[in-house]
């Protein structure tokens, strides 16, 4: 039996519903082998984040360097970089070993307002990561400061995915979780506009929708799936973990990472 193997490049949250915990989960629940390179430990909650250590960038590279020199990857994603050094470090790995199955998340700030990316660092992952990219999932915030535009609907969703690409990366998936209305996502490839719908869920418990999103998608296609349809699987994924999202805590639970799974037993 082969195994498919994913690495997550990301930050902790203690809380378990974001970062490092909600990849693994995801990755977990899709069938694929989960590895983890911490950049970042966050003391956080369903109520925010209370403090953020960074690791020494040789920590972070000896993680990389460890599993990808020995048990190997299919694919990979990144999370909460937190600095322009680990973007520079991360992207040289990527080149290093050519990666090719890479999908940045290019995550900048958690949803109580947290900064998880120093705002210097937002030119190296222009720079340095999105050219190297598979596929890069912002949400609309993310996507308003990649591009400098103010983004209120779906046709300038669009428009911002088309300028996010010019950037380098093979696909774009602009997140609509952030505006009202139904949840579209805007997929563009350089060719082809595609908007993935999905009923809006009336929910508090959000918290860590956009890494499980991007932890789907890097688990199909290390599965050997074709990007739309890893995209499409992730979307369903998502859609399933915030349908049945958790009330754990007192502020935005987590998703249910489980529901995808349970239902498909069904
Ligand atoms: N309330 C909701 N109901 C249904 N789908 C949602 C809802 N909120 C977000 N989504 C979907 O979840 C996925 C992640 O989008 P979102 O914009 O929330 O990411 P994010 O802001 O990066 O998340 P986070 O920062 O919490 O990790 C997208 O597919 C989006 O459409
Ligand atoms: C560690 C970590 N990564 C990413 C996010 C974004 O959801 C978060 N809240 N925490």
């Amino acid at each position: 039996m082969t195994i498919a193997r994913a690495l997550t490049i990301a930050g902790s949250d203690s809380g378990g519903g974001a970062g490092i915990q909600a990849d693994l989960k995801t990755f977990t629940v899709l069938n694929v082998y989960g590895m983890s390179a911490l950049t970042a430990i966050t003391a956080q909650n369903t109520l925010g984040v209370h403090g953020i250590y960074n690791l020494p960038m040789e920590a972070v590279e000896k993680q990389i360097d460890a599993v990808i020199t020995d048990i190997g990857v299919d694919a990979v994603k990144t999370g909460m970089l937190s600095q322009a050094s680990i973007i520079e470090l991360v992207s040289a790995k990527v080149k290093q070993y050519r990666l090719s199955n890479l999908v940045v998340d290019p995550v900048m700030v958690a949803k109580g307002g947290a900064r998880l990316l120093e705002q210097s660092a937002q030119d190296a992952l222009i720079t340095h990561l999105l050219p190297l990219a598979a596929v890069v999932t912002p949400n609309i915030p993310e996507a308003e400061v990649l591009t400098g535009m103010t983004i209120r609907n779906v046709k300038e969703m669009r428009e911002a995915a088309n300028r996010i690409r010019e950037f380098g990366p093979q696909t774009v998936v602009v997140k609509g979780g952030h505006l009202s209305g139904e949840a579209v996502d805007v997929i563009y490839d350089g060719s082809t506009f595609r908007e993935l719908q999905g009923a809006r869920v009336d929910t508090r418990n959000t918290h860590g929708t956009g890494c499980t999103f991007s932890a789907a998608i890097t688990a199909e296609l290390a599965k050997g799936a074709k990007v739309t349809d890893a995209i499409a699987v992730a979307k369903q994924f998502i859609t399933c973990a915030i349908e049945d999202s958790l009330e754990l805590g007192g502020g935005h639970g987590p998703t249910n990472h489980w529901a995808y799974g349970k239902r498909r037993q069904i």
